[in-house]
């Protein structure tokens, strides 16, 4: 196994611009960048918004860093409850929820941790919530050549909630299938039995 470090970049690639972007943007509300308050702000939420798209900076072969490993077992593994934060590539607001990845193993398997380390790349970039699912579920099949994997994702949107519509209850749940899930009705099904149930939100 290689020693290559996961990214932990915490800056865009363009820092200093992230930086002056914000200081228009507070600028733009009448606020006074002088203000004691305020004053740190532009930095601090460049650092931010450089955590919340770090995923741009990081690639699937670094984040899963030869961690596949041999097995005969070919089963289901469920690997469920991972929590994503995203931003939603409309509104540029925060989207949240669990994810739950089935797969069905054909000859290696992946760490386990790295399901958690794909969800989190692919959320860290703007996104919808379709295509997140779709991302995690080909990178798995890409990284492990399975027979096939299935996402759900459950999210509440805070584009819907904070304004908007203004829905505070409503979640939405996005599913990805890829390979023997796209037409075994009885793989599909285990999977979503065995898939717990979304809470409402909040
Ligand atoms: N399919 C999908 N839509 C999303 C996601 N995140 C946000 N949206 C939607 O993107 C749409 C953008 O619609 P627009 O009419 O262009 O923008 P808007 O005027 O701000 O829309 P409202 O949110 O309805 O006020 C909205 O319906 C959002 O709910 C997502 O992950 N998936
Ligand atoms: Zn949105």
């Amino acid at each position: 196994m290689s020693n290559t470090p996961i990214i932990t970049s915490e800056t865009t690639p363009n820092h200093q611009q992230s930086i002056e972007s914000y200081r228009q943007l507070i600028a733009s509300t009448g606020e006074s960048l002088l203000r004691p308050g305020l004053v740190d702000t532009p930095m601090r939420a460049a650092k931010a918004f450089g955590h919340l798209t770090q995923g741009y900076q990081q690639n699937l072969d670094e984040v899963v860093n030869d961690a596949v490993f041999p097995s005969t077992n070919r089963e289901l593994v469920l690997v469920q409850n991972i929590e994503f934060y995203s931003l939603c590539e409309h509104h540029m607001l925060p989207f949240h929820g669990i994810a739950h990845i089935g797969y069905l193993p054909d000859g290696q398997v992946l760490g386990l941790s790295k399901f958690a380390r794909i969800v989190d790349m692919f959320a860290r970039r703007l996104q919808i919530q379709e295509n997140l699912s779709e991302q995690v579920a080909q990178a798995i099949m890409d990284v492990t050549g399975c027979r096939g994997v299935a996402v759900v994702m459950d999210a509440s949107h805070m584009c819907m909630m904070m304004r908007g519509v203004s829905k505070q209850h409503s979640t939405t749940r996005s599913t990805a299938m890829l390979g023997e899930y796209m037409h075994d009705n009885q793989a599909r099904n285990e999977f979503l039995n065995a898939v717990p149930k979304r809470q409402p939100a909040f």
